[in-house]
């Protein structure tokens, strides 16, 4: 595939072309990970509401937000009514031309639309198509609808989250939604490998319940082997001490001692007490996480009587792993994270510049670059559609007074 965007001439998925039918987060962030690698993701929105993100978040614009921004950007917009003939139409056109298409409509919408794998694989062979739904299309619960907060519920997640004693808590962003469009990201391009060996394409059907109970992890099987759940510990770790927050004199901070070695470091290099690690109930981390009922409140009350430079300071000399707890305005503008580059402000259409998120791989000691910003509700619908399909302007014209699609003004 050639693409038509000859900025992307190194990236890895130069050349792959990728139609993303998708909204709000978990398909968007997918086809997102596709764009930062370079593939040229076209996005198709509805004419009138675009992306239902588009009114999620803070706004920024007349059809922008923050939360349609953080999930968007390196992609193109085009807007299609795909419930007119002429809007099934120009996308049953764009298949042939694009290696991968996305969707989350419930299960069953793509097929009613003319949108289904049968229906698009007939026009693209070798067609890569990945369905997201919020449960297994094959089982019972197919056809219900799912958000992210549902899923933390159902899965689980929400009950291993939070302070013991507290109702169960969800994560502050999307996590089921986010690792949904990874593992989502990851079938492709594991389809995108098997299809250069084997020539064939492949159907991905993606639910979040089942990557939601993935993210449970080692607490999920905690709760198996202990037939129950396991219990809760908020900022601490169930299984090593001491590991999570800890006030210091004069304010918050993160210790996480993951070994021995480090705990004989803590113990007499940090706090001064060589006192504790030579006690055999302390000794290995199995030992400390036996009693942690009795260790955790002493290191508690330790760590309480020193000011947080200093903690910091003898940790980071020790080597043990330590930070300060930042709000998120500070860390996004702290210069660890303006030294890696890792908010970018890109030239914006209607509000002058946004800031981005810069993809977090580095390529060959290089940081993939953005290419786009977040784009503007159906900004490239004359442009991609006059170069993919050759459409004359008038055409177009005619199409946006049948309200198909919206162009951009000139
Ligand atoms: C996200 C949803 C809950 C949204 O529910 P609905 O709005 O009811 O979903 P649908 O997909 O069926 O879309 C509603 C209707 O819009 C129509 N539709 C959509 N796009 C278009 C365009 N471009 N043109 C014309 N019509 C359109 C679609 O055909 C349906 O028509 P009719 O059929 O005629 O009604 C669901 O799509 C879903 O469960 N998706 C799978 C899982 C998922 O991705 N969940 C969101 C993760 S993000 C998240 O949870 C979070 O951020 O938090």
């Amino acid at each position: 595939m050639t693409s038509t965007n000859p900025s992307v001439q190194d990236f890895p998925l130069q050349g792959v072309r990728v139609l993303d039918l998708s909204r709000v987060f978990a398909g968007p962030m997918c086809a997102m990970v596709l764009a930062d690698f370079g593939a040229e993701v076209i996005k198709v929105e509805h004419p009138g509401r675009g992306d239902d993100t588009r009114d999620w978040g803070l706004r920024i614009g007349k059809t922008e937000t923050t939360y349609y921004n953080s999930m968007n950007r390196n992609k193109r917009s085009i807007t299609i009514d795909l419930q007119t003939p002429e809007g099934l139409k120009i996308i049953h056109d764009l298949v042939p031309q694009c290696d991968v298409v996305i969707h989350n409509f419930k299960t069953g919408g793509a097929e009613k639309l003319g949108l289904g794998y049968e229906q698009l694989k007939a026009l693209r062979p070798g067609l890569i198509y990945c369905a997201v739904a919020g449960y297994d299309t094959s089982g019972p619960e197919a056809s219900r609808p799912g958000y992210d907060l549902v899923i933390q519920g159902e899965s689980g997640l929400m009950a291993l989250n939070g302070e013991a004693n507290t109702p169960p808590l969800k994560f502050g962003v999307a996590v089921v939604d986010l690792m949904t469009g990874m593992y989502a990201a990851q079938a492709i391009l594991a389809a995108m490998l098997r299809r250069e060996r084997t020539g064939k394409g492949q159907l991905i059907e993606m639910a979040l319940y089942d990557c939601g109970l993935m993210v449970t992890g080692y607490y999920g099987l905690d709760a198996l082997k202990l037939g129950h759940d396991p219990e809760r510990y908020g900022n601490a770790h169930p299984s090593i001490v001491p590991y999570g927050m800890y006030e210091a004199a004069d304010g918050p901070l993160i210790i996480a001692v993951g070994n021995n070695a480090q705990f004989d470091k803590f113990c007499r290099q940090v706090i001064m007490r060589p006192d504790i690690v030579e006690d055999p109930r302390f000794a290995t981390n199995v030992e400390r996480a036996k009693h942690r009922l009795e260790l955790g409140p002493m290191l508690k009350e330790l760590i309480h009587t020193f000011p947080r430079d200093l903690l910091l300071e003898r940790l980071t000399a020790a080597g043990i792993p330590c930070g300060r707890v930042a709000g998120l305005h500070e860390a996004l503008t702290s210069e660890r994270t303006r030294r890696g580059r890792l908010v970018q402000d890109m030239p914006h259409p209607v509000v002058g510049t946004t800031p981005v998120f810069a993809p977090p791989y580095r390529l060959d000691g290089r940081r993939l670059p953005i290419r786009n910003a977040p784009p503007t509700l159906g900004e490239g619908t004359r442009e991609v559609l006059t170069s993919l399909l050759a459409m004359s302007d008038e055409q177009l014209q005619a199409l946006q007074a049948q309200g198909v699609l919206t162009l951009p003004q000139l």
